[in-house]
């Protein structure tokens, strides 16, 4: 399997997943604002129990101090025990059910302005993802491709949940320093040397953990790949007894992503088990600095004594100031690293220079002429040049076969009419307009295609064929279907043309998945035909029905016709023989019989005069490493036509 390329972020970008920050959740602004403030607010009533209680306990229960609390009146204190009890109760439950409001709030509000910042992002990578240019297809795996607009866009949502948490955290870790402060100034002062300690093992975490981040992210890529080549291949892998071979693949793949995430589980254990020694000690550190000052009074360094309660207090905070600090070193940081790896893979696929489907003139189609002039060609993914000076003219209304050895560049010529990909040099021109003038959109308005292995969309079969158009009305649909020679087998089926058919049109042979294609395209009624062995997979009779249809459309529309079968493609107007990517004969059937050259070979194979092919052509057939299979089967004398 060979690598699919990696997902670079254009330069222009930054940090990627700022940049998606703010492109998208800036919409959502408002949302965020008030769930950032709810969150904050929330933090107040949190802290508050462990300041009553401990306000309480010396209070009430040891009756070392008087009840007091910073911010509330003395006058609104009661005096006695009981109503002190009462007021202590009426407090925290007030704190719980603030708290809780307000969480409430914020958790709702966050929730939804993070489902709607993701819905925008997927929406628009896919709507990127499909318009850009085919060598971005060409060039990677069906999953891999899926896997962005699935895993990481899921990742983001991780860290979207992760960042109101951390925010939460940050909240929370002031809000509790605040309040220790007010309680003890010095001791309070004394605990942040940990955090700085937190803060050091946090940056070692984080930039190991990265770029094992980025690896994981790629893996998964390569898992879904390689599961979306099994699946899609099953009945090659059945035919073949590969079952064992699929499984091997994918648990080399499951067993490339075990390790890579063996990496970062093992980053964060180091991790976690250090920041955890770390608080774990401070807390004990705390307690016996605490219980030394309670018992013995403070030294002068630490100012003020201590009462066992607001020991109690100092404890309680420092929970909640030592297991933020760590989560927000370990979830939040580590979903931030995962993120960006994944925000990187979409914002390539997001901004790269995506070929714009709207930009350049319209096209107007008045005769439907088309010219290939001198045109060269390569693939991207290619070093051989696929197409050498090809040059030739559809008149208005004709019908051009396009005809020779497999590999050719047959398929190729018609991908540059349809702009899937820009000739290197020279020019196609529909009507005398260079196609890489006008949108790729309005071009392909005018353009009919079938190609050779038609995909069929899971759906019905009026689905399939009504796929062409907008509301398009059943009776269209059943012209369309007679005229590709579809009706009568369609009608046939139990459920006519509320057949289901798969996602690649599995219930459906080769021919009849062909005719559905054919009648789709026809649908559309387009200027431009070009059919790429469209009958390649129907029987004599439908290839006949399939022929007139042609036939017929071809006075009315100009059509490119890729034929094996060269009987497709006889009574066409013009033939042009590809060879090797040049055109090497041009005319119609009875011309390129008389010049006796490539195509009348390849007709004699055809129609079994194999006594007749040239000595040529049958040394050529010979020596190419796997000849084609009418080649082969022509030599061995078993063509019947
Ligand atoms: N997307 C692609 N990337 C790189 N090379 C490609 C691509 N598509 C086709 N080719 C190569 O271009 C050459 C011409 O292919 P093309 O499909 O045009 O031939 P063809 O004449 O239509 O063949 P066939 O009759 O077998 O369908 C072949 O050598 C093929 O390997």
């Amino acid at each position: 399997m060979s690598d699919t390329p990696e997902y670079e972020a254009p330069d222009h970008v930054g940090n990627p997943l700022v940049h998606l920050v703010r492109r998208y959740a800036r919409p959502y602004g408002a949302r965020y604002a008030v769930a950032i403030v709810g969150t904050a607010l929330a933090q107040v009533p949190q802290r508050v129990p462990a300041l009553v209680v401990g306000v309480a306990l010396d209070a009430i229960l040891l009756s070392s101090a008087s009840y007091s609390l910073p911010l509330v009146p003395d006058g609104v204190i009661p005096t006695t025990t009981e109503g002190q009890v009462t007021f202590t109760v009426g407090l925290l439950v007030a704190a719980f059910a603030l708290d809780g409001a307000l969480s409430w709030l914020s958790g709702r509000v966050a929730g939804t302005a993070r489902l709607r910042t993701l819905h925008d992002v997927r929406v628009d990578t896919f709507d990127a993802l499909v318009g850009r240019e085919m060598d971005f297809f060409d060039r990677r795996q069906t999953g891999d491709v899926m896997s962005v607009l699935n895993n990481d866009v899921s990742n983001l949502n991780g860290f979207g949940n992760n960042a109101v948490q951390g925010l939460r955290f940050v909240t929370q870790i002031a809000v509790a320093f605040a309040f220790m402060a007010t309680l003890h100034v010095r001791l309070a002062a004394l605990l942040l040397v940990l955090p700085v300690g937190l803060a050091l093992l946090g940056r070692w975490y984080t930039t190991r953990v990265e770029p094992v981040y980025e690896d994981v992210r790629e893996s998964v890529g390569r898992i879904n790949a390689r599961l979306e080549d099994s699946i899609d291949g099953i009945a090659t892998v059945k035919s073949f007894a590969r079952e064992d071979r699929e499984r091997d693949a994918v648990a080399g793949a499951s067993r490339e992503y075990r390790d890579r995430n063996w990496s970062v589980i093992r980053l964060r254990l180091i991790f976690n088990y250090s920041s955890w020694s770390v608080s774990s000690f401070s807390f004990v550190g705390l307690f016996a600095i605490g219980a030394y000052i309670n018992l013995n009074g403070a030294p002068p360094v630490l100012g003020h004594s201590l009462t066992a309660g607001t020991l109690l207090t100092f404890l309680l905070y420092s929970k909640s100031f030592y297991g933020p600090i760590r989560q927000l070193m370990l979830d939040v940081l580590d979903s931030y690293e995962n993120a960006l790896a994944s925000s990187k893979r979409i914002v390539a696929v997001l901004e790269t220079d995506r070929q714009a489907n709207e930009t350049g003139a319209d096209l107007d189609v008045r005769e439907g002429r088309i010219e290939y002039d001198d045109v060269s060609f390569s693939y991207e993914s290619s070093d051989e040049q696929q197409l050498t000076d090809v040059s030739f003219t559809a008149e208005p209304g004709s019908l051009v076969g396009i005809v020779g050895p497999t590999g050719a560049g047959k398929s190729t010529i018609t991908k540059l009419l349809f702009r899937f990909y820009e000739a290197d040099a020279g020019s196609v021109a529909v009507d005398g307009r260079d196609v890489t003038d006008v949108s790729p959109r309005s071009l392909r308005d005018h353009l009919g295609y079938v190609s050779q292995d038609p995909f069929l969309f899971y759906g019905t079969i009026r689905q399939n064929i009504g796929y062409a158009v907008d509301d398009p009305d059943d009776e269209e649909i059943e012209h369309a279907a007679r005229l590709a020679g579809a009706h009568e087998f369609v009608t046939g089926l139990d459920d006519g043309y509320d057949t289901q058919v798969g996602e690649r049109g599995e219930s459906l042979s080769g021919g009849q998945r062909q005719r559905v294609a054919i009648a789709r395209a026809l649908l559309r009624e387009p200027e431009i035909l070009v059919l790429d062995e469209a009958t390649s997979h129907v029987d004599n009779e439908t290839e006949r029905q399939i022929q007139e249809s042609i036939d017929a459309l071809a006075g009315e529309r100009t059509t490119l016709a890729i034929a094996h079968r060269l009987s497709t493609v006889r009574n066409a107007d013009r033939i042009v023989v590809v060879d090797d990517g040049r055109v090497v004969e041009q005319g119609s059937h009875e011309e390129l019989l008389e010049r006796d050259g490539l195509y009348a070979d390849l007709w004699r194979v055809q129609v079994g005069d194999t006594d007749a092919v040239s000595e040529a052509f049958l040394q050529r057939a010979r020596a190419e490493d796997r000849p084609s299979e009418r080649i082969e089967s022509a030599v061995d004398g078993e063509v019947s036509r």
